[in-house]
């Protein structure tokens, strides 16, 4: 080894001691937080979401912002678990771009606890079987997803958190070889959103539809002619090759997930306001209730309507706005949309997501 290696590899192990000593303190004071909020919430994403913000904020390089907000959503997530170890639910099998939320949402030190369908990670959630759950609620190319919408119409629980996933699928294969593909398993939105490339590098390959990715890596381990289209951690979790990455036609494709658990969250600065309301069956009623938040100066950044499913024709309306429902504007706005609305339902305040 050259004697320039060595001197800055022990320069490095200088800097690992010194980072450890701090994570230590760091880590201590967390637990003493923790003594602190006995029989209170110890999960606070108001909190997470400032340390974050600061942290990049402070970045002085040449690590990227994100890479350090990533290092320090571990850091945070492994101080929590100290003072309580947090189980979260998501859409599985494992390996699926909702786990890779949830562990981005609350790093690797939380359990995930993975379910069947979007109903049970409600179900696990509001039995308080987990303490929070991750549900997909919009996709950039395929729009809202409806049966969250359906399920928050009625849930107990709150939002608490949101985060964002941007959706890079991957050709995935058990043999290190893209010849001698027979069939390709894939969930059919992301066989639909690979469509042309399949087109040009795979055409005539049989595609066929599953209930999810990781099933279809789960098939495609068992299959030597078959392939999969999945997420990047279903390669590892499956003992598949990754043949090919970033496939999907539009390379800006991303899912918006929220984080649900028993409460919301206290104002973190830069929060968001999602709620659900319905209007009364009148001519110009849901356009008057929209006139509470351009009275108040508080952008709309979603309006989304869904059948009811109570009457033919009737429809509620899932709105998001910036700002905490405790902040004057917000505040104002929603009591004024209390006289307007039929349903008004406060679906929860929580920190605009900063990964
Ligand atoms: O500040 C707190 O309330 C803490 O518990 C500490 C801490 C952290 O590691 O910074 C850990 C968990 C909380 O969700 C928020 C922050």
């Amino acid at each position: 080894m050259s004697d320039a290696l060595q001197t800055l590899r022990q320069r490095i192990d200088a800097v690992d001691d010194e980072l450890l000593r701090l994570l230590a303190q760091r880590a201590r004071l967390a637990q003493e937080v923790g003594r602190l909020k006995q029989g209170n919430l110890f999960y606070r994403p108001e909190r997470e979401a400032q340390v974050l913000r600061r942290i990049k904020a402070a970045n002085p390089g040449p690590l990227s912002d994100e890479a350090v907000a990533r290092l320090f959503r571990e850091i945070m997530s492994a101080c929590l678990a100290l003072e309580q170890p947090l189980r979260v639910a998501y859409l599985g099998p494992p390996g699926t771009f909702s786990q890779a939320a949830a562990v981005k949402h609350f790093g690797h030190a939380a359990q995930t606890v993975d379910c069947p369908s979007i109903d049970d990670v409600f179900r696990q959630a509001e039995a308080g079987m987990v303490d929070y759950a991750v549900v997909p609620v919009e996709n950039s190319t395929e729009g809202a997803i409806g049966r969250t919408l359906d399920l928050l119409l009625d849930t107990s629980l709150k939002i608490c958190g949101e985060t964002v996933v941007r959706v890079h699928q991957c050709l995935l294969r058990r043999e290190p070889v893209r010849e001698g593909i027979e069939r390709i398993y894939s969930h059919p939105q992301s066989l639909a959103q690979c469509h042309e490339w399949l087109n040009q590098h795979l055409p005539g390959v049989a595609r066929v539809p599953v209930s999810s990715n990781a099933e279809a890596a789960r098939l495609a381990a068992a299959e030597p002619q078959a392939a999969a289209i999945a997420g990047e951690m279903a390669a590892e979790i499956y003992g598949l090759t990754l043949l090919e990455r970033n496939i999907e036609d539009d390379p800006n494709n991303t899912t918006r997930f929220l984080v649900l658990g028993r409460h919301d969250a206290a104002p973190s600065g830069q929060d968001k306001t999602s709620l659900v309301m319905s209007a009364p069956n009148r001519p110009g009623a849901v356009y008057e209730l929209l006139g509470p938040f351009a009275r108040h100066g508080v952008s709309m950044t979603k309006l989304e309507s869904r059948p009811s499913g109570t009457a033919l024709w009737d429809y509620v309306f899932y709105v998001d706005v910036e700002g905490h429902r405790e902040e004057e504007p917000v505040a104002r706005s929603l009591s004024e949309l209390k006289n307007l609305a039929s349903l008004l339902k406060v679906l929860g305040s929580y920190p605009v997501a900063v990964l």
